[in-house]
């Protein structure tokens, strides 16, 4: 039966300038209470500036909006806000240096009296179990010591808290990004019960299967245009694709059937582990990796990869107990807000930082060999940006994410340490680099790739699985099943 929900947000004619680039040229968007509305295309494609215009954070060149039938005048964050509008943004914006608490109590200056904190604390804690039971923050726990995929958790729970003003429409600009499959799956569940409840979605995200799986109707954007916009079962992933353009649907399984016996190539990284000892897992000793080998690190997030990718590469310039590590290291990094990108540095000077030594000409760096290297990458990975001496914070999220692993490729690092680097990476970028990583590592390189997303694992030649800081599988190309990886990652004791 199809229920004819009114009319919730309408967008008419939206267009948007960022100087030269023109990141939305006449976009017409409608959305209905209770439908949730995937949203996908390209890095750069105008997703993340339309959602700006439709939370009240940037204002739109020319058309119109209108929320429930009104055209609101002066239209703002907080009054998007007091109209039921919620957002949850790419680059988060919790307040690092504040508790859990505290930052839900920014975003609800309701929360007065002496028991404020409280008050705040128990709103945000209820939704977290709501959405994500077992998620083992605290109310108390300062956001910049929270790993990013729990901040996303806080983010994501703290858009859907109640006090004196409405939720009608939630937009979630990639909410999954840094979360591992258990954690996704727990937050798109939550985002059907309360589409079920009459709350309306606008959901981001590069993983299409779950666009395809979770939404009633889906926008494809294209260059800051929608060009496709159907009920979701309508599309399957390759049409999916083709309609996003400038993308091969096939190459995926190309890019996988590579295969490569272990262990006759020199030694690169031999990392042990400490030993569990609050479980009796089959504790794995060690991880290897050797020249020319794609190792994937897998399981839920959080449980002790980034670590070992951090301690690879301190053992590279230094001495760490029981990790060898054999060649020269570069690292892309996860959370690129706080660990990857320098923002006040242009495009090419973000490629260029881990290659100074060869851009250096007499004592200084050349800017004519700076400028080669940021063009031969912008268009080996397709860094969507007209000038590569622009600041580096006027590329979309995706495009930023790439400049990352281009100053890692792009350097003489013969070891590449990858802490689930492909964040926000559009799908054709995604197939791009995945072949740009095994023709790299055919010419030798070896890469360490932590990567949340089970597609990505396949990939690799070989796969160890964490669980509370230990590796509790080990697996080659030929055993990896979505399965076998999920079951490692929960399996208990005993
Ligand atoms: N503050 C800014 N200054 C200059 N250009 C910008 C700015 N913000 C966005 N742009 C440009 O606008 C275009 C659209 O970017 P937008 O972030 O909306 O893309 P997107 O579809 O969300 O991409 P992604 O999937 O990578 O997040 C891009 O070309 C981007 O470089």
């Amino acid at each position: 039966m199809t229920v004819t929900c009114p009319e919730l947000v309408r967008l008419d004619g939206i267009e948007k300038h960022f100087g030269a680039v023109r990141a939305l040229g006449g976009v017409d968007l409608a959305l209905a209470s209770g439908e949730c509305l995937g949203l996908v295309g390209h890095n750069g494609a105008g997703k993340s500036t339309l959602m700006h215009i439709l939370a009240g954070t940037a204002a739109a060149d020319r058309g119109h909006l209108a929320i429930g039938g009104v055209k609101p005048v002066g239209y703002s964050p907080d009054l998007a806000k007091e109209l039921g509008v919620r957002c949850v943004f790419q680059e988060l914006s919790l307040c690092p240096n504040l508790t859990v608490a505290e930052n839900a109590r920014v975003f609800h200056p309701s929360l007065t009296g002496f028991a404020w904190r409280r008050k705040a604390g128990r709103l945000i804690l209820d939704k977290l179990d709501a959405i994500f039971p077992g998620h083992g923050i605290a109310a108390s726990d300062l956001v910049e010591d929270l790993p990013i995929g729990r901040r996303q958790m806080v983010e994501v729970a703290r858009a859907f808290t109640v006090t004196d003003q409405p939720v009608r429409l939630v937009i979630l600009d990639e909410p999954t990004s840094s979360l591992d499959a258990h954690t996704s799956g727990q937050l798109l569940g939550f985002m059907r019960r309360v589409i079920a409840e009459g709350v309306s979605c606008i959901f981001i995200s590069h993983v299409l299967g779950e666009v395809l799986a979770n939404c009633d109707r889906i926008v494809v954007m294209r260059d800051g245009r929608t060009v496709a916009d159907a009920p979701a079962t309508a599309f399957d992933r390759d049409s999916l694709v083709g309609a996003m353009g400038d993308v091969e649907a096939h190459m995926r399984d190309a890019a996988a059937s590579h295969g490569q016996a272990r262990g006759r190539s020199p030694l690169r990284v031999r990392a042990r582990l400490k030993r569990q000892n609050r479980a009796q897992d089959p504790v794995v000793q060690e991880l290897v990796a050797h020249e020319g080998e794609v190792i994937g690190l897998a399981g839920l997030a959080g449980h002790g990869q980034t670590e070992l990718l951090l301690t690879v590469f301190a053992a590279a310039t230094g001495t760490v107990s029981g990790v060898e590590v054999m060649a020269s290291v570069a690292l892309v990094a996860g959370d690129r807000q706080s660990d990857g990108v320098f923002p006040l540095w242009s495009i090419a000077e973000n490629i260029g930082v881990r290659s100074l030594s060869r851009l250096r000409r007499g004592l200084l760096i050349s800017p004519a060999r700076e400028h080669a290297l940021a063009m031969e990458w912008r268009d080996r990975i397709g860094i969507r940006t007209p000038d590569v001496h622009n600041n580096i914070l006027s590329l979309s999220g995706g495009n930023q994410q790439k400049v990352l692993f281009a100053r890692a490729l792009g350097s003489d690092a013969r070891i590449v340490l990858m802490d689930d680097p492909m964040r926000g990476v559009d799908v054709g970028t995604k197939l791009e680099v995945y072949a740009l990583i095994r023709a790299e590592a055919d010419n030798g390189r070896t890469f360490l790739w932590y990567t949340t997303e089970t597609d990505e694992l396949k990939q690799c030649d070989h796969v160890y699985v964490f669980r509370n800081d230990a590796i509790v599988a080990d697996l080659t190309r030929d055993e990896l099943t979505e399965q076998k990886v999920i079951q490692s990652s929960f399996a208990e004791a005993g």
